[in-house]
This record gives C-alpha cells, structure tokens and sequence, in this order.
C-alpha cells in the first residue's frame, strides 16, 4: 500500500479530505466511511478525489455515508485551491469536471477567496431526479408522515429540496432532514434546506445533506436556496447567505446561472496509518456526534 497521503481543508466549517484517486482506488467504500468517521478516522464530511489528468481536472466527491454525489459546491472550492496548492493552477479561470457537470473556478489573487461557476438552476423534477410528472414543483405539497410541507424543487447537479421557514430553528433541519431525506419521491434521496428570507439580497439557511446530515455549510445548498427564493421573487440578483459556519455570496446570471464566492482553509496534510483500518467495519456501528447515554 503506497503511503496513504491526504489533505485536510474546510469551507466555512464543511470540511473534506482530499486525495489523489492513485490513494483512493486502494480504499474500500468501508475504509472512506471510516475515515470520514468522526471519532474512528480523520473526521470530515467526505471525500475528494483528485481524478481526471493533468490538464484535465476531474472531481469526484464521496459523502461520509460512502455514496457518490454529483457535485459540491464547497468540494468545488475546496478542489479548487488544492490545485492551486499543488500548483496545477494559477490564478487564471479553469475547467473543473464533475458528474453533475462541468463548471469553472477561479482563485482569486488571495487564495483563500474562490469562485466557482456553477451552471444553471434547473427547476424540473426530474433533473433531481424527483417522481413528479411536472414542469417544476415550486410550493409542492409534500407529505410527510405527521404534516405536509410546502417545498420547492432544485437541481444543481445534485438534487436539492427546499423548504421556506417563516423563523429558522435548526432543531427543525434534525427533525425534517432526514425524513425529506430519504422520501420516496426521490430515487437517490436529496439535500434538505430550510430557508428563512431576512431582506432581498439576504438569507438564512440550515442544511441536511444528502450522505452526511447537519453541516455547518454547503455551497451547493447556498445555490439551491438562493435559486428557489430567486425564482419565487424573493430575494434579487446577488444574494448573501448566512449558515452556521459563514456566510457565501451567491450571484445570478442570465436564465439561473449561479455563481458562488466565498472561502477555502487548509486544515492539515497528513498520512493516514493502516493501522485506523484495523478495527474492520465495527466503527461504523458507532455513533458519530455527541454520544448519546445509551451508547
Ligand atoms: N452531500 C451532497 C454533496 C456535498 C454538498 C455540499 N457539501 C456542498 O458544499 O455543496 C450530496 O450528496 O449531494
């Protein structure tokens, strides 16, 4: 096994390992899983793995839970500022690959500052993918097993369900996430936001991701939620969303190209010994957060 190098960063508190794919393809899907383990592994909401070649940047993003997403925003950035790290790039705009399409970033002249072109809002269910028969689902009822929410559908690249909140309670995002989460209405589950609108250019959000639950922030929910409250003709064309761990700035081009700025952190590079594989799939028995009594 060659030595198992990775690097640590974070955008606005939602952290992710990064790798090159030459280290993944030696990880089982379990081994990523505990290495995303907060307590059993390095701790992070998921991996990047650096594929694609030299001149052509290609991200693949891995949640905690191991199932593959097509695209992250916060990843994007993320992947972005690691390239320039390593120096594969510079400061000039660059084509970045990914499953839920290709977008451009650009580092900025201070390289804690990323922007990523993420491509368009798509308003179709069936982008998501959702099993709806409609042209968009904006204020769709949704039924749940105690209420029914009124939600609105989004893709951006991957599948995003939004949920406007009159007041923004995060004990909420715990109780609604994973229920929206794992509904029948999509095949390979989605990304739950609950929004609350302060001003035209302003918003609040909480998260629960698809694979890996609460986060601190997500780039790609940032996008979904301010494309949703741009649509409805709530909010204008550049939009300020706040989250638990910061703030992103989210602007709109012509027919809901989004574009995102905001910030990337280098944590750590570290080599991961074999010997955290040892204790085989038990520590994915194990809780991940505060450790409840009944342990
Ligand atoms: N868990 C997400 C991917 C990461 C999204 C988030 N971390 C971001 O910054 O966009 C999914 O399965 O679609």
């Amino acid at each position: 096994m060659t030595p198992l190098l990775l690097h640590k960063y974070h955008g606005l508190g939602n952290d992710y390992l990064v790798c090159h794919r030459s280290v993944a393809e030696q990880l089982r899907n379990e081994q990523i899983r505990i290495l995303c383990h907060r307590h059993y592994g390095v701790g992070s909401d998921g991996l990047l793995i650096d594929s694609g070649d030299q001149n052509n940047p290609t991200l693949r993003i891995i949640n905690p839970d191991g199932s593959e997403a097509e695209k992250s925003g916060n990843g994007l950035r993320i992947y972005a500022r690691y390239l320039f790290d390593i120096g594969r790039v510079g400061h000039q705009p660059f084509l970045v690959h990914t499953a839920g399409g290709d977008v451009f970033c650009k580092v900025h002249e201070d390289p804690h500052q990323i922007t990523v072109e993420m491509g368009r809002a798509n308003f179709n269910p069936t982008a998501l993918p959702a099993l709806l028969d409609l042209y968009e689902a904006l204020n769709y009822p949704l039924k749940l097993a105690d209420e029914t929410l009124s939600v609105s559908l989004v893709s951006m690249g991957n599948p995003h369900c939004v949920v406007l909140v009159d007041k923004l309670d995060l004990a909420e995002v715990h109780r609604l996430g994973p229920q929206i989460e794992n509904h029948p209405l999509f095949p390979r589950r989605t990304n739950v936001q609950l929004v609350e609108v302060i001003d035209r250019s302003t918003l609040r959000i909480g998260i629960w991701e698809r694979g890996a639950g609460f986060t601190m922030a997500s780039g790609s929910s940032s996008c979904a939620a301010a494309s949703v409250m741009r649509k409805l003709n709530l909010v204008d064309n550049r939009v300020n969303v706040n989250m638990p761990g910061g703030q992103l700035q989210i602007t709109f081009g012509d027919d809901f190209q989004v574009s995102m700025c905001g910030p990337v952190h280098k944590i750590v590079s570290l080599t991961v010994d074999e010997d955290c594989f040892a204790g085989g799939d038990d520590a994915l028995r194990r809780p991940e957060g505060n450790v409840p009594l009944s342990a």
